[in-house]
């Protein structure tokens, strides 16, 4: 994040390669032989239907699922055996469940600062993300912007290079959907990554510099939103959502869960 500024040191390795991925469940196959690259200063949209893989995927990428083959490279670093190094690089939006309750959400910035060497100060990403005035605020008693907020606030405490949101504006109004997309093209302009999985075809279409449609355990299209529209569209007014319905199916009957 630019609140500290930091010295202007370009990266050239790509900030994450997913290369032939395969991830099974027993027996069921979520992810078969999937590639992917994400760039340094590229935000870049995950997208499919419910149950389809994207949160494996992420888990994979972390080093939080075991996988059956394939190679993931998160800053030029194995994940398999450098899983420390790249979590200190590596800005994880958590889980609802893994904020408690009871806290306040300085004491919830608090707690997560004390998990990294270096980290920003969190004054500063409260206010950009406009959480300073209520920082007094119970996590049991935030509405769901507010959570949102916090859950991208928390991402950023590290300073990450990569950071990696899922599905970060479900929910929550446009005022705030706007200042978390604003945060997140600031990243980008810093020449952070971001991989991010939605389900929200406005923000693939207005905040993603490419994305990566996931099914049947494949990646069918990939690319700048426009280049995946021009590529697969029906009829010449297509919208990315139109093109989604075309790729993954536009009825319920073919839902996976
Ligand atoms: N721990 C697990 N054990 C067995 N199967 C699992 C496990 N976690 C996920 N799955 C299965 O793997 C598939 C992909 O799930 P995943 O949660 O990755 O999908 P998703 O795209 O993130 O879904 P959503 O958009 O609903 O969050 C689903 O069929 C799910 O039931």
């Amino acid at each position: 994040m630019s609140i500290v500024s930091k010295e202007e040191v370009l990266p050239s390795e790509p900030s994450l390669i997913v290369d032939n991925l395969t991830k099974n469940y027993a027996d069921n196959i979520v992810l078969d032989q999937l590639s992917l690259t994400v760039n340094p200063g590229e935000i870049h949209g995950i997208l499919g239907r419910n149950g389809i893989g994207k949160t494996t995927l992420i888990e994979c990428v972390v080093g939080l699922r075991p996988f059956n083959q394939g190679t993931i490279k998160v800053g030029g670093l194995d994940i398999l055996s450098n899983r420390d190094e790249i979590m200190r690089q590596v800005g994880i939006q958590p889980q609802e469940a893994n904020l408690f309750p009871r806290l306040s959400i300085e004491e919830t910035m608090q707690l997560f600062s004390s998990f990294y060497g270096d980290p920003l100060a969190y004054s500063e990403i409260m206010n950009v993300l406009d959480l300073e005035r209520i920082k007094n605020k119970r996590v049991k008693s935030l509405s769901t912007g507010q959570k949102q907020r916090l859950l991208v606030a928390l991402s950023l405490i590290g300073d990450p290079s990569f950071i990696i949101l899922d599905e970060p504006t479900t929910g929550i109004d446009p005022q705030v959907k706007q200042l978390i997309w604003k945060v997140l093209q600031k990243e980008k302009t810093d020449h952070n990554a971001i991989l991010l999985s939605t389900h929200n075809m406005e923000e693939a279409e207005k905040i993603c510099d490419r994305v990566s449609i996931l099914h049947n355990k494949k990646i069918v299209a990939s690319g700048t939103p426009k280049e995946i529209i021009m590529n697969n569209r029906k009829i010449m007014n297509d919208t990315l959502e139109d093109v989604f319905l075309h790729l993954t199916g536009s009825s319920l009957r073919g839902e996976i869960d």
